[in-house]
């Protein structure tokens, strides 16, 4: 059961008389029409043009936006790096707000209070640089704060839940509510907000961080076997698939055994690296990493009996 709202932001008047056809400003927020390639906020680097693309830098511009796209009945989606979506290259016939929301608090030691836009790894090297454990696993994660608490983001044996002391968001409806981690429910790759019918975004996470003298350490430490393990430099959206439960083996581990590591489809190829990682070679379109990663679930279906299911997100048109 979620808690009532904190607050609610004040009404602002949206002035849409510019024009329906064309880019517009409503107050503080610009929208850019049918020019925006998602191709380009996107780690992948595929999709076509959206409707509408807006970025917005604070949670008042963000409500606005919401706003906005309610009033016209518009389909929105908020994203952050775009590291674990695949758009297509229709694009998307709707609205693409991009949070840049990236401000950071130290609210007392070890309590860091950070923007959703703000990026997981800048936050995971500075907490660690400064002597704090929790968020160590993060170095080398290309995502934003808001989207690791939204997935929870892990890697290394830590997750973002063990890190999270509260959680801001906005509600569709335009309300402001602060959850608590004990209002919120984890578990791998899944938070409570997954579930949400009424979630228009996570707009800041407060961390509560210990003291540790290893922080610094591990933190290299996870970096150096990330670069070793996984092809940082590609364009991917890191692991394609959840790791299946209950079966003993990773997804890497089933996509190697089935012999795909290094097929390819158009530009979309296997990693050779790690087989969980799915790279945009050069020109991919959607469609081939749609039919690469479906013929890597229809292979480890038939050979192991295990179906694989996709940990990164597609935004059909
Ligand atoms: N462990 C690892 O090594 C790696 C982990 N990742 C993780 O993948 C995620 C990608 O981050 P990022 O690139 O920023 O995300 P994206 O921009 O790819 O957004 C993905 C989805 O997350 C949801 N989302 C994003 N921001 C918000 C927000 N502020 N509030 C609510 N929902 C939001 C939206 O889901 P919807 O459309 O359903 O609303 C969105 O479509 C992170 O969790 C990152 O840590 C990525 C690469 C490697
Ligand atoms: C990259 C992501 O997160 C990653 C995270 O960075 C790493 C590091 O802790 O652990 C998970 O990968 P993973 O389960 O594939 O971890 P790894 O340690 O790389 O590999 C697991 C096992 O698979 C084997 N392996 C890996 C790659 C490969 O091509 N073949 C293979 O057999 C490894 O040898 C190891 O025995 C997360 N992925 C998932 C789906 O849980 C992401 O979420 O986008």
């Amino acid at each position: 059961m979620l808690p009532a709202p904190v607050s609610r932001f004040p009404r602002i008047p949206i002035d849409c008389r510019s024009s329906s056809s064309s880019s517009f400003n409503i107050p503080r927020v610009h929208f850019i029409r049918g020019e925006k390639l998602l191709r380009d906020v996107s780690t992948w680097g595929i999709g076509g043009p959206c409707k509408y693309f807006v970025q917005v830098l604070d949670q008042h511009q963000l409500l606005t936006a919401v706003r906005h796209c309610n009033e016209q009945s518009m389909r929105y989606i908020v994203i952050g790096k775009g590291s674990n979506c695949l758009f297509d290259d229709l694009g998307f016939d709707g609205c693409i707000i991009q949070n840049n929301i990236v401000f950071l608090e130290r609210i007392q030691p070890g309590f860091y209070r950070a923007g959703s836009g703000y990026p997981i790894n800048r936050l995971a090297l500075l907490t660690a640089n400064e002597g704090f454990m929790g968020l160590e696993f993060a170095g080398g994660i290309p995502g934003t704060v808001g989207a690791a608490a939204y997935m929870n983001a892990g890697a290394n044996g830590q997750e973002t839940a063990d890190a999270v002391e509260s959680v801001e968001i906005i509600t569709s409806e335009g309300q402001r509510m602060i959850l608590r981690r004990s209002d919120l429910d984890f578990r791998y790759r899944w938070s409570s907000f997954q579930g949400m019918n009424n979630l228009a975004a996570i707009t800041a996470v407060t961390f509560q961080l210990k003291l540790s003298k290893s922080a610094k350490k591990n933190q290299q430490e996870y970096l150096e076997r990330r670069k070793c393990t996984q092809p940082l430099g590609d364009r991917s959206a890191g692991s394609v698939f959840r790791n299946p439960p209950e079966t003993g083996f990773s997804a890497a581990q089933l996509i190697e055994r089935a012999g795909l590591k290094g097929c390819r489809v158009g530009g979309a190829i296997i990693s050779s690296k790690h087989a969980n990682f799915f790279i945009n070679s050069g020109g991919a379109t959607s469609c081939d990493m749609l039919e690469l990663i479906g013929l890597a679930k229809d292979a480890v279906y038939r050979q192991f009996d295990v179906k694989l299911k996709e940990e990164i997100l597609y935004i059909p048109p």
